[in-house]
């Protein structure tokens, strides 16, 4: 097993769940967004479970859809490689008539760090993979953009686009925001108050990838593989923006 081949796993498999999505859309319209959200959820989960099973046996899972008693089996605890999966990031969003801000996120953590990574983003056309990182776009200078949560934005962030001269772009799912900085849409996504190893790690590890920044809004360093996956806040930016961005945070919880 190469180690190329664990980023071409994370990229196919992010890439034929992202393509069963779009058909659970076409299949069942969006007239019930309760049934789009949970078929679309349970469905991806299962394609990913039972493809790792087979792709890699000895591997564990750590998924947003497992159940309780799956996400606290310690077993992955020990383990040296574990596939951190969101099935679908930005639920609420894949079950919106038009929208294309929700994601499939494939990652491998292996021994304390993210090894390889894919962010599918099915109704963009587009995944982003460590097989392949993009080329970060460099920031102009002047204002820039801040990506946040549609529904959930951090109660600091206005103050903090105001203090370092920034616009707010709400959009939904992790992986599309922090897909949104590497491809140059926004320069940075500043989110806290709750998440979860999944919604960030296949992003993430893209991000590191490409170079960008990418840490808790206190500037410390992201963990995985976690006995408790809570993850609650980040900071994804182009490099040369975080010292100012943490710099802003800082100030404002002084
Ligand atoms: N305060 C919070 N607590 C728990 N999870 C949160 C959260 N804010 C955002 N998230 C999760 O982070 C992902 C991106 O959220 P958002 O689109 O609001 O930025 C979503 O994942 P899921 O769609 O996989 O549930 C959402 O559930
Ligand atoms: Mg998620």
């Amino acid at each position: 097993m190469t180690i190329r081949d664990d980023h071409a796993v994370a990229a196919d498999l992010a890439n034929e769940a992202g393509e069963r999505l779009l058909q659970v859309r076409r299949r069942m319209g969006f007239d019930d967004a309760a049934a789009l959200k949970a078929e679309g959820d349970r469905s991806s989960h299962v394609f990913l479970m039972e493809a790792l099973a087979r792709l890699r046996p000895s591997d564990s899972v750590l998924s947003e859809e497992a159940t309780r008693e799956e996400r606290l089996d310690p077993r992955r605890l020990s383990a040296e490689r574990v596939w951190i999966v969101d099935p679908l990031d930005g639920t609420r969003e894949f079950s919106e008539e038009g929208r294309a801000d929700w994601a499939v996120h494939v990652a491998l953590w292996e021994r304390g760090r993210l090894a390889a990574g894919a962010v599918a983003l099915p109704a963009q056309g587009r995944t982003l993979t460590t097989a392949e990182p993009p080329k970060l776009p460099s920031s102009a200078g002047g204002r820039f953009r801040i990506a946040v949560s549609r529904t959930r934005p951090p109660e600091f962030v206005q103050k903090l686009a105001y203090l370092v001269g920034a616009d707010l772009v709400p959009i939904g799912s992790a992986g599309a925001k922090i897909s949104a900085v590497l491809t140059g849409e926004v320069e940075a996504y500043v989110h806290a108050g709750g998440q979860y190893e999944w919604d960030s790690a296949a992003p993430v590890a893209v991000a590191q990838a490409a170079g960008a920044h990418a840490s808790r809004v206190d500037g410390a360093a992201l963990a995985y593989n976690q006995a408790d996956p809570s993850l609650p806040d980040i900071l994804v930016s182009l490099p040369e923006l975080a010292a100012s961005l943490l710099a802003g945070i800082r100030d404002l919880h002084a």
